[in-house]
């Protein structure tokens, strides 16, 4: 098997005193994308949170690039490696486009076989060049997303978490969204998580799928080794009550 770069081992965290995942295990190579699936409130962003360090780990492990970073706070894993886009997308909305994709560049940690530059971020998401100087605030719910990824990319990270980056979006801007990332994945050894409400969205950039319910995994052939068994993803997700 191929060198993993995130490798998650009987992980158990949450918030707090609470705790929302359970036993959690995955690994991930350079160039998967692995999505992660499940109802709503199943614990799909607390994995990633955890990830980055935002959430409170409890117990296993967390290693990247054959690094233990449990302990390692949220700005040192990023530094390793590690880009976000949150649900939230958390742009900075009194800067220009130009301005959020800039304040995001960093070198990658380890080598990166083609660095993101602006120019970069804009030939894979040409709406980012056209809105450049309006203000994060200006943009549509698309645009933001688009520049939230734009500015994980700046990032060089070796390690993409998305969380729902589809949501709330019109159909029309998941297309031109889905392009991209279709193209980022084609172009780049990127190792992507990607957390989905969407069995059909997730399974056409993937067929590695984890579901969780209530913490826990009910699901995974996250291995590679068997195609995704779409009927019990659909019953363990809850597709046909949506
Ligand atoms: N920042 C936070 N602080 C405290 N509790 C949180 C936080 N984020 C999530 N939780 C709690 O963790 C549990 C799992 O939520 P989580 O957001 O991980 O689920 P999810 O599967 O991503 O669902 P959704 O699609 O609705 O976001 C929920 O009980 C939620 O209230």
């Amino acid at each position: 098997m191929a060198e993993a770069i995130l490798e998650i081992r009987d992980l158990s965290s949450g918030w707090g005193d609470t705790q929302v995942l359970s036993g959690v295990s995955l690994s991930l190579a350079h160039g998967d994308v692995l999505a992660i699936l499940g109802r709503n409130g199943v614990g799909k962003s607390t994995l990633l949170s955890t990830v980055v360090g935002r959430a409170t780990h409890r117990s296993g492990t967390v290693t990247l690039a054959g690094h233990g970073i449990e302990k390692l706070a949220v700005y040192e894993r990023a530094k390793r490696g590690i880009g976000l886009v949150p649900q939230e997308r958390e742009i900075f909305p009194s800067l220009s486009v130009r301005e959020n994709l800039l304040v995001a560049a960093k070198p990658a940690a380890h080598e990166a076989a083609q660095p993101w530059t602006l120019d970069r971020v804009i030939d894979l998401m040409p709406r980012l060049g056209e809105r450049i100087n309006n203000g994060g605030s200006q943009l549509s719910g698309g645009e933001q997303q688009m520049l939230s990824i734009g500015r994980a990319l700046m990032g060089n990270p070796s390690l993409l978490l998305l969380d729902e980056p589809m949501e709330g979006l019109a159909p029309v801007i998941i297309d031109g969204l889905v392009a991209a990332l279709h193209r980022l994945r084609a172009e780049s050894r990127l190792a992507i998580l990607l957390v989905e409400q969407h069995v059909s969205l997730a399974l056409e950039f993937t067929d590695r799928v984890l579901v969780l319910d209530r913490g826990m995994t009910v699901y995974d052939n996250s291995d590679g080794r068997s195609k995704p068994d779409r009927e019990r993803i659909d019953a363990l997700t809850g597709v046909s009550e949506n």
